[in-house]
């Protein structure tokens, strides 16, 4: 099992004082170690998709409530790491308000330590994978595919209502940006719903209507997991 090291300075110090008592307690250990470990359900992971003001988010935070899962959004992981002080913020900053796609390993990075950190295996990840190469680093990083992938199906015009009735303060939610994004989200998202489609995981939902209506779509197919 994985060794923490406050553990091995207590059994290295019980050995030091009696050599029987330290060897004792760090079997002792390994082996609730091991069975914690694999008593650890293995997530089930839903990849949530579609272009910007889909209502991606305001469907995830339904999904959440009604069914216990944890959201994770990537734009919101990012918008944090903005918004705090480190060395990526002014490169993120700049590729948000142009509406590109943020180099895939600081945001498998994020998406992998929110995972890592959440104490419920049912997670929903909000706005990731954007592009091929967010989805092949998902897969080397963190090592595991997507069970599900969920697809907001929405027209142009609805989405372009919608991002700019946000008001929210998003540096991107203006129509220069969703312009480009939409671009974006054409050229690079849709090979990604594309290649979960041949693998018979995409459950595309049409995201024209009311927020209530439209999770009366997306009820049934969560409604009937066994998870
Ligand atoms: N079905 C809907 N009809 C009208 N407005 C919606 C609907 N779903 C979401 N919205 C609103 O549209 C905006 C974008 O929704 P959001 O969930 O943030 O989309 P996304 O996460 O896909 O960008 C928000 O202001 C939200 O309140
Ligand atoms: N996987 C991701 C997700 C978001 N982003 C960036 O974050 C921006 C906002 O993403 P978002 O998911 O919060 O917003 P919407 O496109 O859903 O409105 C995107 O336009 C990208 O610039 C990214 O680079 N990579």
């Amino acid at each position: 099992p994985p060794v923490d090291t406050k553990w091995l300075e207590v059994c290295g110090t019980l050995y030091y004082r009696n050599c029987e008592v330290g060897i004792f307690v760090y079997s002792r250990y390994c082996f609730l170690a091991k069975e914690g470990a694999s008593n650890q359900r293995s997530p089930f992971i839903t990849f949530v998709l579609g272009g910007p003001g889909s209502g991606k988010g305001t469907q995830c935070v339904k999904i959440a409530e009604t069914f216990g899962f944890a959201h994770l959004s990537a734009g919101d992981l990012l918008r944090k790491e903005m918004s705090s002080d480190n060395e990526n913020r002014a490169m993120i900053w700049d590729i948000i308000k142009e509406g590109k796609i943020v180099p895939s390993e600081i945001t498998v990075n994020l998406i992998r330590r929110a995972i890592e950190s959440s104490k419920n295996h049912k997670i929903l990840i909000d706005g990731f994978p954007r592009s091929d190469e967010n989805r092949i680093a998902f897969e080397r990083i963190v090592g595991v595919e997507p069970d599900l992938v969920l697809f907001f199906d929405c027209p142009e015009e609805e989405m372009v209502k919608r991002v700019l009735n946000r008001n929210q303060g998003r540096i991107d939610d203006n129509i220069e940006t969703i312009k480009k994004r939409l671009k974006v989200f054409e050229k690079l998202n849709l090979p990604v719903i594309n290649h979960y489609s041949a693998k018979g995981k995409v459950y595309k939902i049409n995201a024209e209507g009311t927020a209530d209506e439209i999770f009366e779509k997306v009820r049934p197919l969560f409604a009937s997991l066994s998870i």
